[in-house]
């Protein structure tokens, strides 16, 4: 099966040369070919280059993207679609004054979620979670990490993970898979994080791993949920797991998670809304990718990630959705891609990296996904018509999207 998409305006995020991610100045740099070709070849990139080169072979399909642009479908690292129902009250709580606080320790938030998806069946929850899933898909997503955390008991959180799997199983986007069992102490074990804790890593983690549920553990480290001491525990029974620490760090307050995450060589630590310039410090050099969640900030009105800053000193920088009902009801990339230029001040360039190649890195991804380059996986968006790709993100609240492709295919 092969398609030849011609006459692009322009092709975007082309890499020759497979690379990890981009950091500090080379994140401003984002390769394109003006008018020029893509051929698929079952499913993976093939060959790409300028319409002068464009091969004169035959095609099972070809595309004329004439006035469209080409780029790799967004990558979005972080997000909590497995959910039950959703937490519109508090919204409203919300707006009449209460914090994000006071309704956690009203035993809303994480609690609330918990509830909801504790009583709703894995059939129920897949129907849930695939309309989301479905959603994202259509908004130009083409790879996405997915979080337990939400369940709360060994029964919820193995409910979720293996929601998950059906998803990977049932949809060509590329999924991977987080056992965030630690995202809340739940009620039952209120005086003892301890105990739950030991609950996770003694009953629930082996079961992850005979059952091959995930790929990577995260927690919660902040005040009020889990301390650097439980991640530190958690981050070590993960690895005998063969789960690699992703976690959600410096949301409200800098308590030293960026560092132990670091430590245990996490594959990225995300949120990062408080850093100090020792948190900054603690990232340079290290394979570990800082994510931030935009429209995090933007729904909770709490500070941005200082995204230029972490830029100027020279680390990388991933962009993701945490699609989530709590902080973060939608998981729609193109609005992450716009505030994250609006707010944290960083270019398109800076912010298409962000969203692609670097968002791919922090799920592991990079040799899949991420870029136009030959052998990856022909998972990509042609938009409709637009003059520049920085008409992406400057037109905030729509999209540009004509089409999208995974794995070569037009998704209906
Ligand atoms: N901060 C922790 N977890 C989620 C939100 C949890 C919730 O409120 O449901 C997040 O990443 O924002
Ligand atoms: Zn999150």
């Amino acid at each position: 099966m092969t398609t030849l998409f011609k006459n692009i305006k322009e092709l975007i995020q082309v890499r020759d040369k497979q690379i990890d991610f981009v950091a500090g100045a080379e994140m401003k740099i984002l390769p394109t070919i003006k008018n020029a070709f893509l051929v698929v070849e079952n499913g993976l990139i093939s060959d790409y280059g300028k319409m002068d080169d464009c091969p004169n072979a035959e095609f099972d399909t070809v595309v004329d993207a004439t006035g469209k642009m080409i780029l790799p479908s967004w990558c979005d690292s972080h997000t909590h679609i497995v959910y039950a129902g959703n937490r519109e009250g508090e919204f409203v709580d919300r707006i009449n004054g209460l914090s994000y606080e006071d309704i956690a320790n009203n035993g809303g938030g994480i609690l609330n979620s918990a509830k909801k998806l504790q009583e709703t069946s894995e059939d129920d929850l897949y129907n849930q979670s695939k309309t989301r899933l479905e959603e994202v898909i259509q908004l130009g997503t083409g790879a996405v990490e997915i979080k337990s955390g939400y369940g709360l008991t060994a029964d919820a959180e193995l409910k979720m993970l293996r929601v998950i799997k059906r998803l990977k199983a049932a949809y060509p986007i590329e999924i991977k898979a987080t056992f965030l069992g630690a995202h809340a102490v739940p009620s039952n074990y209120k005086n003892n994080k301890a105990g739950y804790l030991k609950m996770l890593i003694d009953d629930v983690m082996p079961k992850i791993s005979s059952e091959n549920l995930a790929e990577y553990v995260d927690i919660f480290c902040e005040k009020g949920y889990f301390s650097v001491e439980d991640t530190e525990l958690i981050l070590v029974a993960g690895k005998k797991h063969g789960l690699t620490p992703k976690i959600h760090v410096n949301q409200f307050n800098a308590i030293g998670g960026v560092q132990v995450g670091v430590k245990y060589n996490a594959l990225s630590v995300d949120h990062l809304e408080i850093m100090r310039d020792e948190d900054i410090a603690a990232l340079k050099n290290t394979k570990t990718m800082p994510v931030a969640l935009p429209s995090c900030s933007y729904f909770l009105s709490i500070p941005y990630t200082p995204a230029r800053k972490m830029i100027d000193a020279g680390l990388p920088l991933a962009l993701a959705t945490d699609y989530n009902p709590g902080s973060t009801p939608s998981g729609n990339m193109n609005f992450v891609i716009s505030t994250a230029c609006i707010k944290m001040k960083i270019t398109p360039e800076e912010a298409i990296n962000a969203a692609t190649i670097n968002g791919a890195y922090a799920m592991g991804l990079e040799q899949q996904v991420g870029s136009i380059t030959k052998g990856k996986l022909a998972n990509f968006i042609l938009t409709k018509p637009i003059n520049s790709y920085g008409f992406i993100p400057y037109s905030f609240g729509n999209h540009h999207i004509e089409k999208v492709y995974l794995k070569g295919l037009e998704v209906e």
